[in-house]
């Protein structure tokens, strides 16, 4: 991506801002210097009055939405395979197919996958999959925030299991802290039941020297829970906690099936959790016990998984699925409160990304950030505008985006990369993958 014609400080005025910090929504003006956020308050500062503006009337600004776990090249598995349970749904449709990815598929898919994050208002998400490189060049294309990480299933040879962590750890050296700060990277085996428990110890050792965090899944179905118990003689997370996972920085993905004392275990190894409301609704997975867990203390982002199980990579659905779907399984209409939800989606996003300043729109923040178009009859009337975002808006009503100080989307045009291209060879890869 070029960056130049980019003022390097600018002003929005007249805006509506959506912080996502406690004061809620500023009516005013934004300063952005470079790629952060110098100045948002009602009042503008005398000296800003020469600046080059936009006028942000009739738009609603708020913090880019973090998509914390997924799998971008599967936006090219989407609709293949429904209405199954994970297992069934990952051993006879997924891994057949991915099996088949090229390189080039991986670039494809990733790239309409970034094109409908960007579009619906995502700008930094975490991709765990194989041929990383290419997913990190899409990025690089992009303009868009990422953490990357090179997932590693370990149900195969010695040799292999050796491969793959290599090609995970050269990843991380050649990527990490690339695109100026864009690009970060985490160490991620697939799941406690694909990968051997002395496996999972090499990539502890591995991020250790690489300083990095870690990522996996865990107890995303009953099923999975059963089979640890089974083979190891522990639940996931007192298992993951003895081979050393939680001696690292940590984020898990999904953590549906847990007992009081496991989410006492991961507060207390300070163990990040992405919730996947959607994903976990549509594999027949279960609901997370987010409020439990909110409770204890843990941070609680949102993903959407992969768009073959979800089927969209909008994070507007994943917000209002977080703020309804505990509300329904616990009665209690206070759980999870919309400003929780946008909570969810930015700063706690950032959070368990471990990516410093950035997730609300501060002085001293990044400045990546979206503006959606409030001049339409779901946003009326002005009542509540964190409401708004979490129970009415959709990805659909994002209008600009921009990251680091630079914007990438304009008037829902992507500036960064050729539409039309992408959805061209995306649909001829799906074509490629079924004919081989
Ligand atoms: C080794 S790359 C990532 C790997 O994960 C698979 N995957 C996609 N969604 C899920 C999920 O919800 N749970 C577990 N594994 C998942 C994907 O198909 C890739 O093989
Ligand atoms: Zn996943």
């Amino acid at each position: 991506m070029t960056t130049t014609n980019h003022p390097t400080k600018w002003i929005v005025r007249n805006g509506v801002f959506a912080t996502g910090e406690r004061e809620g929504v500023v009516r005013g003006c934004m300063i952005v210097d470079g790629d952060t956020i110098a100045y948002i308050g009602t009042e503008e500062p005398e000296d800003a009055r020469d600046l080059p503006s936009i006028d942000g009337k009739g738009l609603l600004f708020m913090p880019g939405l973090v998509n914390s776990h997924g799998h971008t090249a599967m936006s090219l598995l989407r609709g293949y395979g429904d209405d199954m349970v994970l297992q069934e749904w990952l051993q006879t449709k997924m891994w057949p197919m991915e099996a088949k990815f090229t390189s080039d598929d991986v670039y494809w898919g990733s790239s309409l996958s970034i094109v409908e994050m960007l579009k619906s208002g995502t700008t930094t998400f975490l991709d765990m999959y194989d041929h990383m490189d290419r997913v990190a060049e899409a990025v690089v294309q992009s303009g868009m925030r990422a953490s990357l990480t090179r997932g590693v299933i370990g149900l195969c040879s010695q040799q292999e299991q050796d491969d793959k962590l290599n090609d995970a750890i050269s990843f991380a050296k050649n990527w990490h802290g690339q695109a100026d700060g864009r690009i970060t990277v985490m160490m991620s085996p697939h799941a406690p039941y694909t990968c051997p428990p002395a496996f999972i110890e090499r990539f502890v050792q591995a991020a250790h020297d690489l300083d990095l965090p870690l990522h996996t899944h865990m107890s995303e179905t009953a099923a999975e829970v059963e089979q640890n118990v089974r083979e190891y003689g522990l639940r996931p997370v007192a298992h993951l906690e003895k081979l050393g996972f939680f001696s690292r920085p940590s984020m898990v993905a999904h953590a549906v099936h847990l007992t009081d004392e496991e989410i006492a275990m991961l507060a207390a190894n300070r163990v990040a959790v992405s919730h996947n409301p959607g994903s976990n609704l549509k594999l027949a997975s279960g609901v997370a016990k987010v409020p439990q867990l909110l409770k204890a203390g843990v941070v609680v982002s949102l993903g959407t998984d992969g768009a073959a199980s979800n089927n969209n990579l909008d994070m507007f659905e994943e917000m209002r699925l977080a703020a309804l779907i505990h509300k329904g399984v616990s009665g209690d209409p206070t759980a999870v409160p919309a400003a929780e939800a946008l909570r969810m989606a930015t700063l706690h996003g950032a959070q368990s990304l471990y990516l410093d300043n950035l997730g609300t729109l501060e002085a001293g923040m990044k400045a990546d950030f979206v503006a959606l178009d409030i001049e339409q009859a779901h946003f009326l009337p002005r009542t509540d505008y964190v409401s708004h975002l979490v129970y009415s808006a959709a990805g659909q009503d994002v209008r600009h985006v921009w990251v680091d100080g630079i914007q990438i989307v304009k008037n829902r045009e992507c500036l960064t990369l050729d539409e039309e291209k992408i959805r061209f060879e995306a649909q001829s890869a799906f074509e490629g993958l079924l004919a081989r």
